[in-house]
């Protein structure tokens, strides 16, 4: 059966109905995450913020970055409002365009060259609902692969393919550095089922003409282990001794009669103790493997002897193992692996094994060591049941183990533990207050009292402490015994007695948090920034909480106390440096925190109605910027007023980006052989930054001038009949002029500015306008000679902001083009 691609979409769509309703699993859609992946290294927060509001209220979004570099990872996580909060209804439904359109949408910034030099290439994303295990992406769980696909099928033709066997999680055409096919792809499914049906129905059908292949997708390692192992002719020797140089390696290898053998030396030429033999047929060489391998000469160290692997096949391989040793770590029965932190550095893994031995039957026990094989002071256990490691947990936990209290969890993987706390964190900030940590959290409990917010973050939840052996916080810098704070909300929102929101408790708070209260009256030892409410700034002691930032301060923080135990002087400022340093020692999550902590009240100064959504927004910054927030009031008045102002965004500086560049090429091929080169006329002061970026693509050798023309003073109503307020600076007589505009929206000012060049003797009058408003056309205009009309988007009928365009002379620097909230024009409306 031949299946024309287009054709062929609907005719499969039509045999078997695409399953829309079952993205929701059947009931409610409750993870409004997406997991969003192949982004290239340089995409940011913001990018996919701006791309992903447009679809729907975004409330964070996380790029994965290296730890210690910062760099990203490639993917990201972007979390949209929760249906729950009555924003969205129908998430699902509007995940599903999502999932659907932008996964063929493309983003990919590249530098070319100085840093200020940013031309945009765009390249498909990967998009797919966020799973709680992500080992349900990386496992090829329903994952089909094609192979022969015809070139000129995208990801959008093979989705459409597939989408006819059940509901589509994932779906890519593999592209090279050029974004052209490499003639195979993969489509995630939900379900084995639909992956199943798309392998019977669809394995060597034609699609455009050409036969392809449709199957399981394998992983690279369980294709070789099925096919066995792959020959090879070059064979790597390691562990040669000093003393065993190229006569002893010939010497065993004659029987084998290689074509080459090397003994790697270093710059003096000594021995590196490893070589490689190269032999002409493979079975010589697999012979010279099988008998060496482990072959020991003079008591020395055992030989290796195999495959010799490139480098990049070696790493890749190492990667892989590491990786799975990691998960198989994990994937202990759940529970029964307990992560280790605040190790005495002298306790070695027979000794960690003693120490938890008591409990039960220990599968294995690591302490984790820094490359010079020092004590990292971590480590994991893993007992045979769960039963046996929570009992552990319970006696071990905060116990003192040589000079140190030790710290026991329920070990989580990392992107386990990461999308659940942030899953919860976003949730927060999107309701603005509290909510439970989600059940299925190892060690949480609800309603015991958490205390994530004093430990570092680590790869375990905290565990309740259990009465009689709590973490002994005496011995913690900054904690006070006896309790355990709220770990996430900041303080403030916790305070008693006073206006504003309060979550979770009622006035007074509940036994907990009194007895917190008592304890902290009591008490007036240096060490912890308490939640006393007479030291906090608030509406009853006067003190100006927007100079006093009273976010949580996280494990490190040296703390506003004097020596004597009295409070110092409050309306200090939060010292940066200081800030900036326990926020070196912090993990991610904690650094995020108390980010988070400290930025939250100054942003509930100046937005008190969306301070968890702006706080949230702004903490995916770059951590320098957020301490700059932090530190400068004016800045983040700026920052916040910025987004704050903003209904929606229709444009992105992607889009934007991308659209200049294609009239750009379009202006150059159209003039490349017109003589002479065009004058282009920018329409001050809107069209600056569509003229800047327009000029710097165009291929000619253009001049470049400006007219200034005014119809909308400050307001958002024209005035009428524009003005030439500034003319041009150059003869535009028998020349080419292309007028570049940001928006034409009555007509009025391009059509006296047209006419304005006609009577200055330009040959032809082009026009190139960024948006054009049709709706609201009521001047017609006409172009001169053989101009023609270059449009950017057509904008529908709001009055918009950004890339160029002002309101009372503001919002020009916006990167993308926004509809203003009418609250913020209102008052100066000339109507
Ligand atoms: O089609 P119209 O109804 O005439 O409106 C379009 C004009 O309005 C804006 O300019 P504005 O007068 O606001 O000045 P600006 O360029 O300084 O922002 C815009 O830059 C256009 O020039
Ligand atoms: N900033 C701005 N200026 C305009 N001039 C005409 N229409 C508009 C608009 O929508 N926004």
């Amino acid at each position: 059966m031949a299946v024309p691609a287009t054709a062929n979409a609907t005719s499969v769509l039509t045999t078997a109905a695409a399953p829309v309703a079952s993205v929701t699993g059947g009931g409610p859609f409750v993870n409004a995450s997406l997991y969003v992946g192949d982004l290239e290294h340089n995409v940011n927060e913001g990018q996919l913020y701006d791309l992903f509001s447009q679809i729907a209220q975004v409330v964070s979004v996380r790029v994965c970055r290296d730890q210690a570099k910062r760099s990203s990872l490639g993917y990201a996580y972007v979390n949209f409002s929760n249906p729950q909060d009555g924003n969205l209804v129908n998430v699902d439904f509007i995940l599903l365009i999502v999932c659907t359109f932008i996964d063929f949408c493309i983003i990919r910034c590249k530098c070319d060259g100085g840093s200020e030099f940013y031309s945009f290439e765009w390249k498909p994303i990967r998009i797919m609902f966020s799973h709680r295990d992500p080992s349900i992406r990386k496992s090829g769980y329903a994952n089909v692969f094609i192979k022969n696909l015809d070139t000129s099928l995208d990801n959008k033709a093979l989705h459409d393919i597939f989408a006819a066997f059940g509901t589509v999680l994932s779906c890519k055409v593999a592209v090279d550095n050029n974004g052209q096919s490499k003639g195979y792809g993969f489509v995630q499914f939900e379900n084995e089922d639909a992956a199943q049906s798309a392998i019977k129905r669809l394995n060597g059908m034609l699609i455009n003409d050409k036969q392809v292949y449709v199957g399981l997708f394998v992983r690279h390692q369980e294709r070789i282990r099925a096919n066995g192992s792959p020959k090879f002719t070059n064979v790597y020797v390691k562990n040669l001794s000093d003393t065993q140089l190229m006569r002893t390696l010939r010497k065993f290898l004659a029987l084998m009669v290689p074509t080459s053998a090397v003994v790697m030396k270093d710059q003096n030429g000594k021995s590196r103790c490893f070589g490689f033999v190269n032999f002409q047929n493979p079975d010589a060489a697999a012979a010279a493997a099988e008998k060496l391998n482990g072959a020991t000469i003079n008591n020395d160290k055992a030989w290796y002897v195999g495959r010799a692997q490139s480098k990049a096949e070696r790493a890749s391989e190492l990667k892989t193992k590491f990786e799975q040793e990691r998960i198989s770590r994990y994937e202990k029965p759940r529970g029964a692996n307990l992560y280790l932190k605040n190790l005495d550095e002298n306790i070695k893994d027979e000794k960690l094994k003693e120490l938890f031995s008591e409990f039960g039957s220990i599968t294995s026990c690591k302490v984790m060591l820094d490359h010079q094989g020092l004590s990292k002071g971590s480590g994991f256990v893993a007992f045979s049941t769960p039963e046996e490691a929570s009992r552990a947990l319970i006696e071990m936990n905060g116990k003192m183990i040589g000079r140190k209290p030790l710290y026991v969890a329920v070990a989580q993987r990392k992107e386990e533990r990461q999308a659940q706390l942030q899953a919860h964190f976003a949730q927060i900030r999107a309701t603005g207050g509290m909510s439970p940590l989600p059940s299925g959290i190892p060690g949480y409990h609800p309603g015991a009292p958490q205390q994530l917010y004093f430990g570092e973050g680590t790869p375990g939840m905290i565990p309740a402490q259990h009465a009689g052996y709590g973490f002994q916080h005496q011995l913690m810098p900054g904690v006070r015994p006896g309790f355990a704070s709220n770990f996430i909300m900041p303080y403030h929102l916790q305070r008693q007695g006073q206006p504003g929101p309060r979550m979770g408790t009622r006035r007074g708070g509940n036994p907990h948090q009194m007895r917190r209260q008592q304890l902290l009256h009591r008490n007036n030892n240096p060490g912890y920034m308490g939640n006393n409410p007479g030291y906090m700034g608030n509406a009853r002691n006067g003190i100006d909480s927007f100079s006093v930032p009273q976010g949580l301060v996280g494990p490190m923080m040296p703390l506003p106390f004097g020596v004597s135990g009295n409070p110092i002087d409050i309306q200090q400022p939060v010292i940066i440096s200081t800030l900036a340093s326990a926020l070196a020692s912090a993990s991610p999550w904690t650094r995020n925190e108390m980010l988070g902590g400290h930025l939250y009240p100054l942003v509930e100064r100046l937005q008190p109605d969306h301070v968890a959504k702006v706080t949230g927004m702004l903490l995916e910054m770059d951590q320098t910027e957020v301490l700059h927030l932090i530190e400068s009031p004016d800045a983040l008045k700026k920052k916040v007023c910025r987004w704050i102002h903003i209904e929606r965004v229709l444009w992105t500086k992607f889009q934007i980006s991308k659209r200049v560049t294609e009239i750009a090429s379009e202006i150059t091929n159209d003039f490349t052989s017109i003589s002479p080169p065009p004058v282009i006329v920018g329409v001050a002061t809107g069209a600056f930054l569509f003229l800047a970026d327009l000029v710097r693509q165009i291929q000619l050798p253009v001049s470049v001038d400006f007219i200034r023309a005014e119809s909308y003073g400050s307001g958002t109503k024209s005035t009428g009949a524009p003005t030439i307020s500034m003319d041009l600076k150059l003869n535009v007589e028998g020349k080419h002029v292309i007028l570049v505009e940001d928006i034409v929206d009555t007509g009025s000012t391009l059509s006296s500015l047209i006419a304005h060049l006609k009577f200055k003797g330009a040959s032809s009058v082009s026009v190139c306008s960024f948006l054009d408003k049709p709706a609201r056309r009521k001047v017609h205009f006409e172009l001169v000679g053989d101009g023609k009309y270059y449009l950017g988007f057509e904008c529908p009928d709001h009055f918009v902001v950004g890339y160029g365009m002002d309101f009372a002379e503001l919002y020009r620097n916006l990167p993308y083009i926004g509809v203003l909230k009418p609250e913020y024009y209102k008052q100066f409306d000339l109507s």
